[in-house]
């Protein structure tokens, strides 16, 4: 019999399904931009070897797909979202509006960029723009800034798809980022999915210019179930509106905002906490018992209700109706710890229930996991890391198995 390469339909409904379809982002030219003077503002804490962050970030996608993943990669979706002219239209729109640019460089960039092809197009949107790039403008603007100067901002954090959108079972949820370095991220993801053959006519939950949220803050605990980090990035008034979104439409019956500290360290739940099966999580040892939540549930006449404060694996355990959440004892001393959770060590993507693709260099919480039962899939991310991100940070499911 032939193969069947329909592609999975759409659908998240936790953390540790099957994985079938995902959307990376491969480091391009984007990572080029980055330089000692810009890397504070643009998020990454060193510069990092692009050509190896591309094998390591190939061999990722490959590891993906050898255990049956489809990967998507959102430059090539983009480019052949930008073939639609509807679409191109509202991309250049997006992205020429605002009081930076002046209408002399605004009316400059249109017509430079219409001689774009929809590839190119997608790569200065994701690469960004410098002044020396473009011809003579007449306007004010790039006369009085430098060659290095950017026109276009580029997009380094594209690499980390998890957090400019997010699947809540069927509906894809465009974000809204919190850093300006990284706000323009979402205008992609939300022409994608409002235009690309593969998703459209799919409606879109929140949007880019809504309260404060970020997909690394999402975790699918279970069928009906979200926790949300809410610290640097997530903001309490985005767990609000998704929630609203998701009870609405009876796409969840619960969802926890947990507090998380607001340091670079920690700014994602995804940073400290990820799932590696359907009851088990690992986490960074050092906030494990003081992570706290809070449950929001839906009430009468579109009312929230707001629950007590109540430890977090016990308001897991409650909403997603099991005896228990087991925390897997990582066993680290607090040094290790730190070092660990910093380079990632906690940032696990499951591609199945016991089944984790982790960075290699987090070797005692690999050891811990495997140890604990879960597999795990090692890949390299001394480049990839840079920028404060691991497996699950690059990844945004689109398709899981139900469980
Ligand atoms: N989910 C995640 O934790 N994503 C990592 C984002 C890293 C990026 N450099 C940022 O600061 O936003």
């Amino acid at each position: 019999m032939p193969e069947d390469t329909t592609p999975a339909a759409p659908g998240v409904a936790s953390e540790v399904g099957r994985l079938r379809t995902v959307m990376l982002h491969r480091p391009g030219n984007e990572l080029r931009r980055l330089t000692p003077r810009n890397n504070d503002v643009l998020l990454f804490d060193g510069l990092p070897w692009v050509d190896r962050a591309q094998d390591e970030h190939d061999a990722f996608a490959a590891a993906l797909r050898t255990h049956g993943v489809e990967v998507l990669y959102l430059t090539e979706l983009l480019a052949e979202t930008l073939a639609d002219p509807a679409a191109r239209a509202e991309a250049m729109d997006r992205t020429l509006t605002g009081i930076r640019l002046g209408d002399s460089l605004r009316a400059y960039l249109e017509g430079f960029l219409a001689d774009h092809d929809p590839a190119q197009l997608a790569e200065v949107l994701t690469a960004g723009l410098a002044v020396a790039e473009i011809g003579r403008t007449k306007s004010l603007v790039t006369a009085l800034s430098g060659p290095e100067d950017f026109v276009i901002e580029p997009l380094p954090n594209l690499l980390f798809t998890r957090d400019s959108s997010v699947w809540v079972q069927d509906r894809p949820v465009v974000t809204s980022l919190a850093m300006p370095a990284r706000r323009r991220e979402t205008q992609l993801t939300d022409l994608v999915y409002g235009f690309h053959p593969r998703f459209g006519g799919t409606e879109r939950l929140h949007g880019p210019d809504r309260e404060f949220l970020e997909g690394g803050d999402v975790l699918a605990l279970a069928d009906g179930v979200l926790a949300v980090g809410v610290g640097e990035r997530t903001r309490p008034a985005g767990v609000e509106r998704l929630a609203r979104s998701v009870f609405e439409r009876g796409l969840a019956r619960t969802v926890l905002a947990v507090p998380i500290d607001q340091d670079r360290a920690t700014m994602h739940l995804d940073t400290i906490c990820t799932m590696v099966d359907v009851d088990a999580v690992v986490m960074y040892p050092n906030v494990a018992h003081r992570l706290a939540a809070v449950a929001v549930r839906p009430g009468a006449d579109g009312e929230l209700l707001i629950s007590e404060t109540a430890p977090f694996v016990v308001a897991a355990a409650e909403a997603m109706g099991i005896d228990e959440l087991r925390v897997i004892d990582t066993g680290l001393d607090p040094i290790t710890a730190e070092r660990e959770q910093w380079d990632d060590g906690n940032n696990t993507l499951a591609i199945g229930p016991k089944l984790a693709v982790a960075y290699e260099r987090n070797v005692e919480t690999n050891s811990r996991l495997e140890a604990a039962g879960i597999e795990v899939i090692r890949i390299a991310g001394s480049e990839l890391g840079s920028g404060r991100g691991g497996p699950r940070c690059m990844s945004c499911p689109i398709s899981r198995d139900a469980l």
